[in-house]
């Protein structure tokens, strides 16, 4: 942990709703007038499209189990230098992994470069004088015998609907937007089931704060689902761990009085209707993040 350099990492599966908490975070940025370096998760991934696809039809060949939410898919060693290095320094690299066409004309025309969907950009330093670091992807919770990136994150937040929704959430969005089958999405998700719960799961133990969003709709078939339950259509349940509720002196009375429609399911837990989900990450994290950068900005210039 490094409060000179304070590193936020939000964590969850793929298809879980981390680039939509993203998004909240640069909203709290921006009014706070934080200045973040983002790193995207899927930066770390080891291999290009290309060759993952090798990758797993070799694994597949030795009947072995091959994923993106595993270790050996990922460079995680460099993730747990890199905020490490940040920590230390305030300095390291990134890159970025190039989803679709959009993604790469943009970063094209940014770099200079001819990267194609599939493919990483160059590693480029982080921009000088950042506030915070702020990760979203897969492992920024993770801790094996090897490696254990969780343990410089000083704000690390678990998104994690429960796993019909997530599984609705993940095959909606890689059809519309990625252009993946039903079928080839279905088979990613089994693929990925044992590293799913050798790797991704066990990280929500070690966050401070999880966000779960729970339907009110029967998602008890996901695969045939045609529409992601809408916020109005779901609950949030904000589970914060209780160490941390005491170091930034959480008050649940005062959050219950402003967020309508919520109440505490256990004394850690406070429960809020979907649509209230943005404005609760914003009464609950906006404090944290503004104290943890005030902390940072005196211990800098002392
Ligand atoms: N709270 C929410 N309410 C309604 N829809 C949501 C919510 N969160 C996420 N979604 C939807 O679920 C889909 C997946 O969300 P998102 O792209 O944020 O996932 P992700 O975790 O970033 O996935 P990946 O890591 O694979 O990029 C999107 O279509 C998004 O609009
Ligand atoms: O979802 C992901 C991790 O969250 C991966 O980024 C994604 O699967 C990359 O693979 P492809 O570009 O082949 O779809």
């Amino acid at each position: 942990m490094s409060s000179k350099h304070p590193i936020i990492a939000v964590t969850g599966s793929s298809g879980a709703g981390t680039s939509t908490v993203k998004r909240a975070f640069e909203h709290i940025f921006i009014r706070e007038g934080i200045t973040p370096v983002v790193v995207e998760g899927d930066s770390y991934h080891r291999y290009n499209r290309v060759e993952m696809r090798q990758m797993m039809a070799q694994a597949s060949s030795e009947g072995k189990n091959f994923s993106h939410f595993g270790v050996e898919a990922n460079i995680l060693d460099k993730l747990e230098i890199l905020f490490k290095e940040y920590g230390e320094t305030g300095t390291g690299q990134k890159r970025y992994y190039l989803h679709n066409g959009e993604e790469a004309e943009h970063h094209n025309e940014r770099l200079g470069t001819d990267c194609k969907s599939g493919e990483f950009t160059p590693w480029e330093p982080l921009d000088a004088n950042s506030d915070i670091l702020f990760y979203e992807g897969l492992h920024g919770g993770l801790v094996t015998k090897e490696i254990d990136v969780a343990q410089y994150v000083d704000l690390l937040v678990g998104v994690v609907p429960i796993v019909n929704l997530e599984w609705i959430q993940k095959i909606s969005r890689d059809n519309a937007e990625r252009g993946y089958s039903p079928e080839a999405i279905v088979d990613t998700i089994l693929r990925r089931m044992p590293d799913y719960v050798n790797y991704i799961t066990p990280q929500f133990s070690r966050t401070h704060i999880n966000f779960q969003r729970v339907s009110t709709v029967d998602t008890s078939n996901p695969f045939i689902a045609r529409d992601i339950p809408t916020a109005d259509e779901s609950f949030v349940i904000i589970h914060i761990n209780r160490c941390f509720r005491d170091r930034f002196h959480i008050d649940f009375p005062y959050l219950l009085s402003m967020i309508s429609g919520s109440f505490m399911s256990r004394h850690t837990t406070l429960v809020v209707p979907g649509g209230k989900m943005g404005f609760a990450m914003e009464i609950i994290l906006s404090p944290l993040i503004e104290q943890m950068v005030e902390e940072a900005r005196n211990l800098k210039s002392a």
